[in-house]
């Protein structure tokens, strides 16, 4: 599992540690670990021309000391200073005594021939976009053949929430100190910061403010079915979804569900023909979820419609003491009727895309880890806010970013499918927030296998669920033994 910390909880620790440690000690860790992996992307030292953009904080003083170490192993490294007069005063040493040369040039700089381009412009310091001095020279970076590595953060983007207010330092790989920034996997700054590598400078750090799950964490969480257990011991799920016109959602959902946990799945709706035709494992009725059986989990929405029928299966639905997934069009009769949710003694879990997260009345902007938080609190639920990066948040404020998928996810129905896969977590007694938070992964690396052979449908995602499952069991370091719940 991969913790979040946030820019104020690294730089309490950070100072912690510089109380005990002499002057400069934590920057010099910061700089070698940078200059290792700068080494390991190259390939090379000798001869590498690197051109280090430094800006007037201590993000510039991790470049300027990570250039004085490369030069020491023979790259040609220059130093340009955006803000000559406060370039960190030792690590511009440093890089002098090293042989580096320094220029407030950007013209100068060797932009256009450089191997590496180290961003230090800034990091954890850092407010808004980029200011013009600083964007100049990123753009000729930009123009220019080399490796974009930015140090600590791509400069521009907010460590805390990934907003890029503006322009920003658009890295192929950030070497980032201590701790991984929720600014680095979600929201915008997650295209800006390519590959991330960390590198430990021996904080102590809090417990982080959100999480990311791995391959190995999610395999732990799908435990095998044990000797004892039945179709009903793995988990019943309901799926109230599509309709006699458009069955797709209906059918999508139902094949997920029945692809990630095939226990049992109810379906119950006016799709009941197209189901019944696709999916002969699931038990098909054309009534109400009431009609349906015992279930232990309902998924109401995808492709259901906001009629008045619509409308009362999902009070229906809510009504019961299990857990609920409202998705798509039932997002929408929930917006009108958010009571239905409140106070409801089972988890319930929205999965809206933005523009049914708005109708809420609930505001996104760039921060979109506060923006879920601040939703589930309002209306004790978990919210799992679709996105590039899928943010999932309890209503105990308990916070995944999700790391999987693929742009090509961005298609017809393969939001029916997460419902799906997610509802049938929850049928099993999963915590709703961590079902979603493993729905989300799973859902996303069966679209990565699944647009391997190039674009892909939303049931080429159902079709991969099975060999996604294979694949997160095969992820080194997974656990034998069922680990505790996340909190
Ligand atoms: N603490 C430690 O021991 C360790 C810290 N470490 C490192 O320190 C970093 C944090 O350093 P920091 O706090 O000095 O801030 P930093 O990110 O360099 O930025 C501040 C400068 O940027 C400027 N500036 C602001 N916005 C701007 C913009 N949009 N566009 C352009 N410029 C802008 C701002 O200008 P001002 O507003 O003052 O005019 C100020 O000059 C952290 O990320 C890590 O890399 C590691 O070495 C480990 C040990
Ligand atoms: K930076």
């Amino acid at each position: 599992m991969t913790g979040l910390h946030t820019a104020d909880q690294v730089r309490a620790a950070e100072s912690q540690v510089l109380a005990r440690t002499p002057e400069g000690a934590l920057m010099q860790r910061a700089a070698t670990g940078l200059a290792t992996v700068c080494l390991r992307l190259a390939g090379r030292a000798v001869g590498l021309r690197v051109t280090l953009l430094v800006g007037a904080g201590d993000n510039g003083g991790d470049a300027l000391w990570a250039g004085a170490l490369l030069t020491r192993r023979g790259a040609a490294v220059t130093g340009l200073l955006l803000d000559p007069a406060r370039a960190h005063p030792a690590g511009l040493a440093a890089l002098r005594r090293a042989g580096g040369r320094v220029t407030g040039d950007p013209a100068a700089a060797g932009l256009h021939r450089a191997d590496l381009v180290l961003d230090g412009i800034t990091g954890t310091g850092g407010r808004g976009g980029l200011r013009p001095g600083a964007a100049e020279a990123v753009a000729r970076a930009v123009a220019g053949p080399g490796l974009l590595v930015a140090v600590d953060l791509p400069s521009g983007v907010d460590a805390d929430t990934g907003a890029v207010d503006g322009e920003a330092f658009p890295a192929q790989h950030t070497v980032t100190f201590g701790a991984v920034k929720p600014g680095l996997v979600v929201g915008e700054g997650r295209g800006f910061a390519g590959r991330v590598h960390l590198v430990d400078i021996g904080l102590e750090l809090p417990a982080p403010t959100a999480r990311q799950l791995t391959d190995a964490d999610v395999a732990a969480r799908l435990a095998d079915p044990g000797a004892g257990d039945d179709k009903y011991s793995q988990g019943v799920v309901g799926v109230h979804a599509g309709s006699a016109t458009y069955p797709g959602a209906g059918v999508l959902c139902t094949g997920a569900a029945l692809r990630s946990r095939p226990g049992l799945v109810r379906y119950a709706g006016t799709a009941a023909e197209g189901v019944r035709a696709a999916w002969p494992e699931a038990i098909v009725t054309d009534g109400r979820p009431a009609d349906a059986g015992r279930v232990q989990a309902w998924v109401v929405g995808p492709g259901a419609g906001t009629d008045d029928e619509a409308r009362s299966v999902l009070a229906e639905v809510l009504a019961t003491d299990l857990p609920v997934l409202v998705d798509a069009d039932a997002l929408t009769l929930l917006a009108a009727s958010p009571e239905l949710a409140r106070g409801r003694s089972a988890p319930t879990v929205l999965t809206p895309h933005d523009r049914e997260f708005t109708r809420f009345g609930w505001e996104l902007g760039g921060d979109r880890i506060g923006a879920a938080r601040t939703a589930a609190a309002d209306l004790g639920v978990t919210v799992l806010l679709k996105g590039d990066a899928t943010v999932v948040a309890g209503p105990d404020g308990t916070t995944f970013v999700n790391g999987t998928g693929t742009p090509w996810l961005a298609t017809a129905g393969t939001g029916d499918v997460l419902s799906g896969v997610v509802g049938a977590l929850l049928a099993t007694g999963m915590d709703a927030t961590e079902a979603a938070a493993v729905g989300a992964h799973l859902h996303g690396r069966a679209g990565q296998l699944a647009a391997a052979g190039g674009p892909l449908i939303a049931s080429d995602v159902v079709r991969h669920l099975p060999a996604a499952v294979h694949l997160l069991r095969t992820a080194p370091h997974v656990p034998r033994a069922r680990p505790p719940v996340i909190r």
